[in-house]
């Protein structure tokens, strides 16, 4: 453009200039064919040749610009044209409003944004026709018409010429190719798709099969699993195991064969990753091969640690040990805060004359209360620790509450770096063997990652640290095995028995449809799922008020004692509908779960798997309904075909099966109003 600009107004003198230039720029040309015939023979690569070219062929440009448009400049001050007055106008104008810019600035910055036009205050320009739309053009046209047309043959002359330069140059090879990206120049390089690339161990998995009925395996075509543990399993209803056990159980009893203490042949075993659907049985998975690994312990230390985010599903999992420790002599201890600091300090240790010694063999806790722990009990530690369960590991990687793994990786291998020949047997973090390594074994750390939406980032994963690390998962499909995009794209999978539908309504009509299903459909065990524990609190009111229906609530609103009855009751079947919020989302096993309704659509994939993954466990049937109002229906469906899940069933609910209940309903909402009312003046007191 600044050509453009030049050659318009180039008169004698400038073209005088002109053929200075030109012969300049004959000269660069024939200075860089010789060096560029030099370099060749001194075989250097020609790019770098070329970049000094287009520096000097771009000095010279900008040179002769620069030189152009000062002189431009003079000539339009002593013209005194009327445009250049108008001009001059305005930019007194611009320094009454104090909003005076550098000279050099004016038109470029001004056209260049309309932005900028309007906090100076000018009136727009108005564009010609079949002008580039700059106001630079605009500018030159009009100052054309005002004078400069005498100039215009000339300029079309000198316009042309260039062209003719810039293409000999070109052809030349001194002016930069069309792959050179040049700042400011409207030369594109088209940028090449990244292509993500996954780690082996991640993009090639060991597969499990999702069904889970099909293909139930016999207890005893597990050889593996010791005799004890399998009369357990038969005296606690299992006869056969789930996919994911029978293939998650033997690799990790395989890593302790040679006993729990000695890595076997001398190899740190390796980590392992499952990504299993929600109720496909992953808690036994790790159960059994860690109860079977310390079964011949002799001293109690702290040999398994598992990590969960919750305090429910720290008893969960604490149950589940108890239930396959008991008779073994192994002891299991929950950190979540269920009971005082002190009581839980009191059941991790005990002083005897020799000191102290620890009354763990297991410990299952929250990251915040183990952070406490480890922080200050100091009798607690995980020197011996042979085991690192992290069960919901995608939560637990999101939600890396006071750097609890890097607090635990702390306690296993202590702080300090020691240069006395204790060193030799200090426990170190798991690094390649090496001779010196091989005089001293070490009790190898092992982590077990487990989850329903295990992350497949390997960046996420970076964070744990993970050696050497084994994928199980389900992720696949049979009919997708020969259509490879279509498997890329499947990111989660969902419970076989799952059926799961959406159902449109508006915000008004939501309550009334929660109590057609209810009332007129006779949904019963319904769980029920809000986004905050106020909408969970108000609908939970609401239903209570309209009476008819066996309604409670679990939210942090309660207290611990409080959420634990309710959930006992509920799975009793003493409740009907349980409006919760999604603090029960993740990893509940609450028995005999026929329903999720999602009152509020979820924000998340992993929410929504979370969610409905509290039906339909252990192979059996189960019905998830979500409430969607018509603002949320494109995005929802679009976020859980972007997950690869199957598409959602429409269900739509007659608007007259509705009238019946429609009286009753105004008559909860006003004393729904009373009794917020209430509550209101209760907090304030
Ligand atoms: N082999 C088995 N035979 C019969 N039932 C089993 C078997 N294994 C597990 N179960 C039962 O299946 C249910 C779901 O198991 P579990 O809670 O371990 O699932 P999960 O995969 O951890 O689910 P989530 O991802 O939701 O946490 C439990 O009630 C459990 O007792």
């Amino acid at each position: 453009m600044a050509l453009f600009l030049v050659h318009r107004y180039a008169g004698d003198e400038e073209g005088e200039q002109e053929d200075q230039s030109q012969v300049l720029l004959q000269q660069l040309q024939e200075r860089a064919k010789a060096r560029q015939l030099q370099k060749q023979q001194q075989g250097q690569p020609i790019s770098t040749e070329l970049t000094k070219q287009e520096n000097e062929v771009s000095e010279l440009n900008s040179e002769k610009e620069s030189k152009q448009v000062t002189k431009k400049r003079k000539r339009r001050s002593s013209d005194g044209s009327p445009c250049i007055e108008g001009q001059r106008k305005q930019n007194r104008q611009l320094q009454v409003d104090g909003k005076e810019r550098p000279e050099e600035e004016d038109d470029s910055t001004r056209s260049r944004t309309p932005k900028s036009r309007r906090k100076s205050k000018m009136p727009p320009r108005r564009t010609e026709p079949g002008s580039d739309g700059s106001s630079e053009n605009h500018l030159d046209n009009s100052c054309m018409a005002a004078g400069g047309r005498e100039d215009s043959s000339k300029t079309r002359e000198k316009e042309s010429q260039r062209r003719e330069e810039q293409k000999m140059l070109n052809q030349k090879g001194i002016l930069p190719s069309s792959d050179v990206i040049i700042l400011g120049s409207s030369h594109r390089k088209v940028v090449q798709k990244v292509q993500p690339f996954l780690p082996q161990w991640l993009a090639q998995p060991k597969v499990i099969q999702k069904r889970i009925k099909e293909n139930l395996i016999p207890l005893q075509d597990i050889p593996e699993i010791h005799s004890k543990l399998k009369k357990k399993l038969q005296a606690n209803g299992i006869e056969a195991l789930f996919p994911v056990q029978a293939e998650v159980i033997p690799a990790i009893l395989e890593s302790v064969s040679s006993g729990f203490l000695a890595p076997r042949s001398g190899y740190q075993p390796c980590d392992i990753c499952v990504s299993a659907p929600t109720g496909s049985g992953k808690t036994l998975a790790f159960v059994i091969p860690v109860v079977q690994a310390l079964l011949e312990r002799v001293i109690c230390q702290v040999r398994a640690l598992a990590v969960l985010p919750t305090k429910e599903l720290v008893q969960q999992v604490t149950k589940v040990f108890n239930i396959y420790t008991d008779g073994t002599g192994l002891k299991v201890v929950q950190l979540s805060g269920q009971k005082s600091f002190e009581k839980e300090q009191e059941s991790l240790t005990e002083k005897t004359l020799a000191g102290f010694h620890s009354l763990a063999d297991i410990v299952v806790a929250t990251p915040g209360r183990l952070v406490d722990h480890l922080q200050r009990s100091p009798q607690f530690n995980l020197r011996e620790l042979r085991f690192l369960i992290i069960d919901e590991a995608d939560r637990m990687i999101d939600n890396m509450h006071q750097d609890w793994l890097s607090q635990v990786l702390k306690a296993v291998y202590g702080a300090e770096e020691g240069t006395g020949p204790g060193r030799l047997f200090r426990r170190a973090a798991q690094e390649p063997i090496t001779a010196a390594r091989a005089f001293c074994p070490q009790i190898p750390l092992q982590k077990l990652l487990f989850s329903a939406t295990l992350s497949r980032d390997p960046e996420k994963l970076q964070q744990l640290g993970l050696y050497k690390p084994r994928l199980f998962t389900s992720v696949y499909s049979k009919t997708q095995s020969d259509d490879t995009e279509a498997q890329q794209e499947k990111k989660y999978t969902l419970p076989e028995g799952l059926s799961q539908y959406y159902v449109p309504c508006n915000l008004r009509s939501k309550p009334l449809f929660l109590l057609h299903f209810l009332l007129r459909m006779k949904f019963s065990r319904v769980l029920c799922f809000t986004n905050s524990k106020e909408t969970s609190h108000r609908l939970f009111l609401l239903i209570r008020a309209f009476g008819g229906v066996n309604v409670a609530e679990f939210s942090s609103r309660l207290s611990p004692g409080e959420r634990k009855r309710t959930l006992k009751e509920f799975e009793q079947g003493k409740i009907q509908l349980l409006i919760s919020t999604d603090a029960t989302a993740r990893g509940l096993d609450i028995g005999g779960v026929k329903y999720v309704i999602s009152y509020d659509a979820p924000q998340f994939i992993r929410t929504y798997i979370h969610r409905v993954g509290r039906t339909a466990r252990a192979g059996r049937a189960g019905l998830a309904f979500t409430m969607l109002l018509k603002v949320q229906e494109r995005k929802f469906l679009k976020m859980l075909k972007e997950a690869g899940l199957p598409e959602l069933e429409q269900q739509l609910v007659n608007s007259e099966s509705l009238k019946p209940l429609l009286h009753q309903y105004e008559e909860a909402l006003a004393e729904l109003q009373n009794i917020v009312k209430e509550e209101r003046v209760m907090k304030r007191f």
